[in-house]
């Protein structure tokens, strides 16, 4: 792999087709080592085909990509050494403890004997189990679950980590706690990929790839995507946020709107259109109380983006 220091991830037109469905369609990314790269998309994306091909448990139709140095075609077993990797439904054994699910992927990634008391107290410190150890997985709670799949995907220190939508039906609390241990695993050198569908996570990731329909549609830090776009964008107060808008939506000019409380955020063509959008809404006897205009967020710009398609 070219530039193999830098880098822990490198894909070239890498490509996967079920059938006539494109999964993931020539897609060209590079990550360099210790980013958090934020794989977003809505659901059929297909951000898990790709977290399945970069973790060489399914073969792509054509291209190639380059995991820790090692190629997905004809290097799987190497990759698989050197990487964690947690599915979405964090890869635990119900019927097993908590311990007994750790040393059980101690013993799948052959960690030595010597190594694994030291390791499994880090573990278990980090996430919070240690009292728990006993207890079956099947009867944690999501994050409880969520925070031992974990740590089994690291027992063996892998040098990138793949997380396929791991806050997924987890509760608040425990997301912004998982979310400090993978800035923690940051700080130790780790290369993480992640995969999710919550556009507020994608905003804490170093760089963000923006999925849809097997392509990705921009790559870059999320400052920058929210910036640098040009997406004009008002936020509107309205009474009856609902029926202003679907008379918003009908308004020449505006590329997309999305309701937050008793607010819109309306995407526009071009600037200009704002006039136009609060003539419409004033004509309709609807109030806007306050209206002003804001940068989007990775939210809007993403919904912008796929209705704009
Ligand atoms: N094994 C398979 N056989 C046939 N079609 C598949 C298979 N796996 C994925 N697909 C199709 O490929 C597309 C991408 O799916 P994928 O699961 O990768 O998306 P995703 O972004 O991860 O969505 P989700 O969050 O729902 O898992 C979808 O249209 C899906 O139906």
């Amino acid at each position: 792999m070219d530039n193999s220091d830098a880098l822990a991830i490198k894909t070239d037109a890498l490509t996967r087709t079920f059938g006539e469905t494109t999964a993931v369609d020539g897609l060209s990314l590079e990550i360099k080592k210790g980013e958090l790269f934020g794989l977003v998309g809505p659901d059929g994306a297909g951000k898990t085909t790709t977290m399945r091909l970069l973790t060489a448990i399914m073969e792509p139709t054509s291209g190639n990509a380059w995991v820790a140095g090692h190629s997905i075609l004809k290097e799987g077993e190497r990759i698989k050494e050197r990487i964690g990797y947690m599915s979405q439904r964090f890869g635990l054994y119900e019927d097993l403890t908590v311990m007994e699910n750790i040393v059980f992927y101690a013993d799948l990634y052959d960690v030595p004997q010597k190594e694994r008391p030291a390791r499994i107290e880090r573990l278990l410190g980090f996430s919070n189990l240690t009292p728990f150890k006993g207890r079956l997985a099947g009867k944690l709670s999501g994050g409880m679950k969520q925070k031992l799949g974990l740590a089994c995907a690291l027992i063996h220190t892998p040098e990138v980590l793949f997380l396929d939508e791991p806050t997924n039906g987890v509760d608040p609390v425990s997301r912004r706690d998982f979310w400090r241990i993978l800035y923690d695993l940051l700080k130790d050198g780790i290369t993480i990929f992640v995969s999710t569908a919550y556009l507020d996570e994608a905003e804490r990731c170093t760089r963000v790839g923006l999925m849809h329909r097997g392509s990705i549609l921009v790559d870059d830090v999320p400052a920058r995507i929210k910036g640098s776009l040009g997406i004009p964008m008002v936020e509107l107060w309205t009474a009856g946020a609902r029926q202003a808008e679907e008379i918003v939506r009908g308004v020449d000019g505006v590329r997309s709107v999305s309701i937050y409380g008793d607010r819109l955020h309306v995407a526009l063509e071009r600037s200009e259109v704002a006039g136009r959008v609060l003539g419409k809404l004033k004509g309709e006897g609807i109030e806007v109380r306050e209206q002003r205009a804001i940068l989007p967020s990775l939210e809007d710009v993403f919904i912008a983006m796929v209705e704009g398609k």
